[in-house]
């Protein structure tokens, strides 16, 4: 075997051995600051979820009930385990895959579990920051594109698809994405979006290339910037008419809500989903910390940072939002005066007299007021401001509501931008996160990947680009649906839930406890060890029984643009796409119980290696593959003969403390 060299290119040999022990090989990157490392989390666990998916969350289940919800849940199970990843990643310095390795040999699967989940993110993450790009690089003209319905070809008519949807609807399902009539309907590749997909997965690359040393700077600007462009459209939401009555109608709490055990399952994904819990990049990203580091303060700090996020998002969705409902509002008025007067015109209808005043300049309260006064069943009555405001998420938020508000403001491309690089922005701090979490765990764990790391890092990047494909086809967006709605809720939870009975019961709380106060110097509180041994895992598993039962129970449908009617139309899935979307959820959770399997028919092996009759004769071509040449645990085993020329990044004596019991 070849012997392998430190890598010495990443990180000089000063920097990276500050704060470490002495016996550790200075091999391992790390954070040129605590400002670099803290940006990193905060980068990684803020994103598009805290912007699209949040907000949509807390106003359909109970506005500021929900809040204290997720704030609860924040504190039962987010931050326990938010701490517990911190702290396992920094105490053992690996990636995921090291981690739950050293724990027990057993558990590796969570591993590499939490890299598929990653992977899956990853890549349709990186479409939506295709997509933003592809609005950015739109956004520089006036008027926007999305601002009026382009003609029908031949002809001086407006377009009917856009004339009976609206011209922001139009363009982004036509335009766009050009989007098919369903999932069934590839349709062939759109090679704009393709090269703003191939824009985007350059963008990560370059960021990449030099491991944390690169994409640790990039993170200085990425991870702030949208912080600066929430705050600009926080004070030009809140100057717009309507924005309090938004407002106001998202936070009021409906405490009916605290029954429903589907809010609880969708405020804990969110949890999990929000702060990247069971994704690996936390791990990677705090195994690159000096271990002396105080990472109780650092679990604390981002949670209140990306929950403080999601408010201050979530304001500003409302802002917008209320004052979209004020002008649709006010255009539902100006249609029924006009109905109204031609129905008088016509003819009188009994008890029925116009309002006096000026029509034209009627407000939707004085219309609501006269309105009590008509005679029933005339079926204009206006409807409230919740109406306007209900089911905007996700991309029907970014590239719609929100886009089609924004032409409305003064100086609508400067927003536009601003808008569309805050996006960009936001999605490639988390993808920097996810790569990380992705690539850091293979590295650690197979060390010919570690020797040729940039080439690794391309190499992913631009299998991820061809990946990405099956998602630039006219059918495209709805594989991004299923994705976000099938690859990061179940497969996390179980990972997650896995992850806790690994550590405060395989483990054991009390010595992962023991391992913290000797790398921090003192204790944490005695309630984590609660947490983690009943709290969390309790939550955990009756969290994973209602998303079996969710899951089960309901039947998959998705959102489908119906051209002929230019309208959303709610489909199920035909049975090829059932089978992608089971074998989404089964990929990803299965390397858990494969690989324990794996594990405990190697133990058993191991335990009948005194018989020398079975040599040669063992299953275990299969297994190799999974495994890394230089794994101690083979040796530790008496298995493949014992390789001293490449040890493993971990230090010896987290090693040492790690590996005691698990055997
Ligand atoms: O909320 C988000 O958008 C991200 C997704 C990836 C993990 C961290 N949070
Ligand atoms: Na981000």
């Amino acid at each position: 075997m070849e012997k392998s060299k430190p890598d010495l290119e990443l990180g000089s040999p000063g920097e990276s051995s500050l704060g470490l022990l002495p016996t550790e090989p200075p091999a391992r990157p790390a954070w040129s600051s605590k400002a670099q490392y803290i940006l990193a989390q905060v980068g990684f666990s803020v994103g598009l979820g805290n912007v699209w998916r949040f907000p949509y969350l807390c106003h359909q289940n109970g506005g500021g009930a929900f809040l204290l919800l997720y704030l609860l849940l924040l504190f039962v199970i987010g931050i326990p385990l938010f701490f517990l990843e911190l702290a396992a990643g920094q105490s053992i310095r690996q990636g995921s895959i090291g981690v739950w390795k050293h724990i027990s040999p057993r558990l590796a699967g969570i591993g590499f579990a939490s890299c598929v989940v990653c992977s899956f993110v990853a890549l349709y993450y990186n479409v939506i920051i295709a997509w933003s790009l592809f609005y950015l690089g739109h956004s520089f003209q006036y008027p926007l594109p999305w601002e009026s319905c382009p003609d029908a070809p031949n002809s001086t008519q407006m377009e009917p698809e856009c004339a009976r949807s609206s011209p922001t609807t139009y363009f982004w399902y036509r335009e766009a994405l050009d989007v098919s009539d369903s999932i069934s309907e590839a349709g062939g590749l759109d090679l704009t979006l393709t090269s703003c997909l191939l824009g985007a997965w350059s963008l990560v690359c370059m960021a990449m290339i030099r491991g944390i040393k690169s994409s640790g700077k990039v993170l200085y600007f990425s991870s702030l910037f949208p912080y600066v462009v929430l705050l600009c459209f926080l004070i030009r939401g809140l100057l717009l008419d309507g924005a309090a009555d938004g407002i106001r109608v998202m936070f009021t709490p409906k405490l009916s809500i605290w029954g429903d055990v589907q809010v609880w399952r969708q405020a804990a994904t969110q949890v999990f989903f929000a702060l990247g819990l069971g994704f690996g990049s936390i791990i990677a990203y705090s195994s690159y910390n000096p271990r002396g580091n105080n990472c109780h303060c650092d679990a604390l700090l981002v949670a209140a940072i990306n929950f403080l996020t999601s408010v201050l998002a979530t304001l500003v969705v409302f802002a917008v939002l209320g004052f979209r409902a004020n002008i649709l509002t006010q255009a539902c008025v100006g249609r029924n005066t006009k109905q109204l007067s031609w129905l008088l015109g016509n003819k009188s209808i009994p008890g029925l007299e116009l309002p006096v005043g000026n029509l034209s300049e009627f407000s939707p309260s004085m219309y609501s007021a006269w309105y009590q006064g008509v005679p029933a069943g005339l079926g204009m009555k206006l409807k409230d401001m919740s109406y306007f405001l209900q089911g905007v998420e996700g991309t029907g938020l970014a590239f719609i509501a929100f886009t089609e508000t924004m032409t409305l403001f003064p100086a609508s491309p400067f927003w536009s931008v601003l808008f569309f690089f805050m996006l960009l922005n936001l999605g490639l701090s988390t993808m920097l996160g996810n790569m990380q979490g992705i690539l850091t765990p293979l590295m650690d764990n197979f060390a010919p990947l570690r020797r040729r790391r940039t080439l690794f890092t391309v190499l992913s990047c631009t299998l991820g680009f061809l990946l990405g494909l099956v998602f630039m086809q006219r059918s495209g967006s709805y594989f991004v649906a299923m994705f976000d709605d099938y690859s990061a809720t179940l497969p996390l939870v179980a990972v997650v839930a896995c992850e806790a009975v690994a550590v405060a019961w395989v483990y054991g709380a009390e010595r992962f406890l023991s391992d913290i106060e000797d790398m921090l110097g003192w204790r944490p509180w005695k309630l984590y060890s609660y947490m983690w041994r009943y709290g969390s895992v309790l939550a955990m598993l009756c969290l994973l029984l209602a998303s079996l039962i969710n899951l089960c129970l309901g039947h998959p449908t998705y959102q489908a643009w119906d051209q002929a009617k230019a309208a959303k139309t709610k489909l199920p899935y035909p049975p090829w796409a059932m089978a992608i979307l089971v074998s989404l959820i089964v990929v990803a959770v299965l390397p858990i119980p494969a690989l324990y399997l794996c594990q405990l028919l190697r133990e058993w092996l191991a335990w009948r290696g005194g018989c020398p009759s079975l040599e040669g004769t063992l299953p275990v071509a299969e297994e190799e593959e999974e495994e890394s040449p230089a794994d101690p645990e083979h040796s530790a085993n008496g298995y493949l003969p014992v390789q001293t020329d490449d040890p493993p990044e971990g230090g010896e004596e987290a090693r040492a403390t790690l590996l005691g019991g698990s055997n």
